[in-house]
């Protein structure tokens, strides 16, 4: 399957080194600070291959490009309720300073989601990620009901988020399996894993991952 991985709410050096090494597409930085995954240290050089990718959560434009050029952040993931102006307004920001960094805008989901939603996004996000609304802003290990994408409308591809564990392997094929048959697999463009890989808040477990990235990536 053509698909990207991004693991998130990674922090400690050594693990990062491991996770690093199955060469994870994306690897996620939590700069929410209510997040028991939360970053404020330094974080060691990575493959170039390996987008770090920045989590915010209503974090102003300057918070966003301080930790952009503090990170060397190739994507930032916006957890919050960010509108299409400010996501347009970061974008520019980004383009101004010479930086290309992927928008990646978030959108929590409760048992069902209204498509609409995403129309004022469209041409500004560069990616969407569908995550499980819950108690806690990201990171409730909770899956939703993925029936509501089906129907995708969109021309933005998305990262499949929210409780994904290794027990999702076979429901994530029959998903991808239904985008190609209706011949958008292209839309269908990762999945992102966080706290069904863990030991501990930002410790992933470096077997469990190479296990799931070998049943499902290329
Ligand atoms: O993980 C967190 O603590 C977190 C806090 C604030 C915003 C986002 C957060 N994590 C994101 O949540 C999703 C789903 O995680 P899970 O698989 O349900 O544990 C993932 O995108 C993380 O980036």
């Amino acid at each position: 399957m053509n698909l990207k991985l991004k693991v998130c709410g990674m922090r400690e050096a050594e693990n990062i080194k491991a996770i690093s090494g199955l060469k994870p597409d994306y690897l996620g930085l939590i700069f929410f600070e209510g997040s028991s995954r939360h970053v404020s240290g330094e974080i060691q050089e990575l493959d170039k291959e390996i987008k770090r990718t920045g989590v915010f959560v209503n974090a102003s434009e300057e918070d966003i490009l301080e930790k952009v050029q503090k990170y060397a952040l190739s994507a930032v993931q916006l957890h919050g309720e960010e509108s299409p102006k400010f996501c347009k307004d970061l974008k520019s920001r980004f383009s101004e300073a010479g930086k290309k960094v992927e928008i990646i805008k978030v959108f929590s989901i409760k048992d069902d989601f209204d498509f609409q939603k995403l129309k004022a996004f469209e041409g500004i996000a560069d990616l969407y990620l569908f995550d499980t609304k819950g108690k806690n802003r990201g990171g409730n290990g909770i899956a939703f009901n993925w029936n509501v994408l089906l129907d995708y409308p969109s021309s933005t591809p998305f990262f499949l988020s929210g409780g994904i564990g290794p027990e999702e392997t076979e429901a994530i094929k029959e998903l991808y399996t239904t985008f190609q048959k209706r011949q958008k697999e292209h839309l269908f463009y990762g999945i992102d894993v966080n706290s069904k890989f863990e030991t501990a808040p930002g410790l992933k477990d470096p077997e469990a991952l190479r296990s799931f990235k070998k049943q499902l990536f290329k």
